[in-house]
């Protein structure tokens, strides 16, 4: 890892060819700086000046606990720079592990070195100011563990956004963030090599002091193409819940991964308060165009799935719709008023031959009235979709996979994973799939999705097996998918 080898502020310019490419576009055509590309110095802290930026790590600097470590707010060169301080614990792989994890020799993965050592490997490389939570520096403590000290984010994380406050954001605002996370996986996948994330979710979308969303936890992400050696031997991680289900070992990432977890998200962030009621006319054509674009997102099938870029430009039409009539502004003002909203969203996300994929919008809380919209390839469906008036989670007659609110953060009570299993507690708020063979709709993998601790679609004993469950956090590390 070339940052680890030299002299930290120096390493990032001399060793990386994303930083030499910028040194190059510095400068614009007059020859003044580029301020948007401009170097940006990696630092090397020392440990003892991260204890006094976190006043030791104390209990007032605590930000909050994911599955690797503890992250801490510190107070840097004398006040000026605040930023977020990630101390993590990892044990590295014993050789004999290490060797089954490798069929040949590993030139570096995320299962020999530790998350903050890859996030401070690919945070060095990719950057953007406006879309990513960037670096700043890192520290090696005395037991030669990685701490990372990257931008502070002060307003919490998307999760907090729509699960951990009473009023959670308008619909406006929903599809900013949703396009501005978009944005920051297009920068990704953009980059040269790409960058695949493989841990696109709420909790790792931080929102940044303008309340706009960052992506930040690169502790899994790769560089490289999918056929570089070091994506290829990287075993498949993710969390559950937002894990492709395509993506079962490592020769199956591909950027659509990352794809089918933002679909998972834009999925959390639509079945919140919507901002049009179907009593009104007409109902929300953009809540559609999202609802149409995540389900095109979760496709079964990696290469169905859209692009980022893809992405990016229709949540910029969704985004201009929901800004534009006058009516819009009115109707949303009139739904506002109304207390314990709550819409119920029936998703029915079919995989017959990749060919119908729908939701259907049942209704809302107050008035249940219900309106059935078809979204998407519809023209070949082969039955209607079925909603019954005043239907509510208790009595829908539908056997279908339904899902009242996605990301309720409530925790998981029971889970099976196989390929006959049925995940959850089955009171209706599930999200799942279901697969149609030969005509007969079986059901899949259904999951309640809730922080960092969400199911997934699982469809490999292989996978199973190798899934450690003592894992905190329900965040998925696959051990020797590769025989070991
Ligand atoms: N840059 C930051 N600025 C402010 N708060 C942060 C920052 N990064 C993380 N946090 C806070 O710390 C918490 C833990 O973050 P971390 O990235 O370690 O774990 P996570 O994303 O919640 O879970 P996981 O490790 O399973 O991905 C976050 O939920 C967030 O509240």
């Amino acid at each position: 890892m070339g940052y680890l080898s030299c002299n930290a502020e120096s390493a990032i310019a001399i060793c990386d060819s994303y930083y030499s490419d910028l040194k190059n576009k510095n400068r614009t055509r007059n020859g003044k700086p580029n301020q948007q590309n401009k170097l940006v110095k990696i630092r090397e802290f020392q440990y003892s000046d991260l204890v006094a930026a976190t006043s030791g790590f104390s209990a007032d600097s605590f930000l909050g606990k994911g599955s690797h470590g503890s992250v801490y707010k510190a107070s840097l060169d004398d006040g000026k720079l605040v930023a977020a301080v990630k101390r993590t614990k990892f044990t590295k792989p014993s050789i004999t592990n290490f060797r089954n994890h490798h069929p040949t020799n590993c030139t570096g993965c995320t299962n020999c070195h530790s998350p903050a050592e890859n996030e401070i490997e690919i945070l060095s490389r990719v950057r953007n100011p406006r879309r990513l939570v960037n670096l700043i520096g890192f520290c090696t403590d005395s037991n030669d563990n990685k701490l990372i000290v990257v931008e502070y984010m002060p307003n919490g994380t998307l999760y907090d956004l729509f699960h951990s406050t009473t009023r959670p954001p308008g619909w406006t605002r929903r599809v900013r963030l949703a396009l501005q996370v978009a944005k920051a996986v297009q920068v990704l996948h953009s980059s040269n090599p790409p960058v695949i994330h493989r841990d696109i979710k709420s909790s790792n979308v931080l929102i940044d002091e303008n309340r706009n969303a960052r992506l930040g936890d690169f502790g899994l992400a790769l560089r490289g193409h999918v056929e570089d050696v070091r994506v290829k031997c990287t075993p498949p991680a993710g969390t559950l819940g937002y894990l492709d289900p395509c993506y079962l070992a490592p020769g199956d990432l591909s950027t659509k991964s990352d794809v089918f977890s933002y679909g998972i998200l834009l999925l959390e962030i639509i079945s919140g308060r919507n901002a049009i009621d179907v009593n009104y006319s007409p109902p929300s054509v953009v809540d559609w165009a999202l609802a149409v674009l995540a389900a095109r997102c979760v496709r079964s099938t990696a290469e169905k799935r859209p692009s980022m870029l893809e992405v990016v430009e229709c949540l910029k039409i969704a985004r201009k719709r929901v800004q534009a009539p006058p009516i819009w502004n009115s109707l949303r003002r009139r739904v506002g008023r109304v207390e314990n909203w709550e819409p119920l969203i029936r998703w029915e996300v079919y995989d017959r031959s990749e060919e119908v994929v729908r939701a259907v919008k049942v209704g809302s809380r107050r008035n249940r009235k219900v309106s059935s919209v078809s979204v998407v390839d519809y023209a070949d469906r082969s039955e209607p979709i079925r909603t019954k008036p005043n239907s509510n989670s208790n009595s829908n007659p539908n056997p279908v996979v339904r899902s009242k609110s996605i990301g309720s953060g409530r925790e998981i009570n029971n889970y099976k994973v196989g390929p006959e299993s049925n995940v959850g507690g089955g009171n209706g708020n599930q999200f799942g799939f279901v697969r149609r063979k030969g005509g007969v709709a079986v059901k899949m993998q259904m999951a309640r999705l809730s922080k960092s601790r969400s199911m997934g679609v699982l469809q490999s004993h292989r996978v199973l097996h190798n899934y450690d469950k003592n894992n905190a956090n329900g965040k998925l590390q696959y051990h020797s998918l590769s025989g070991g």
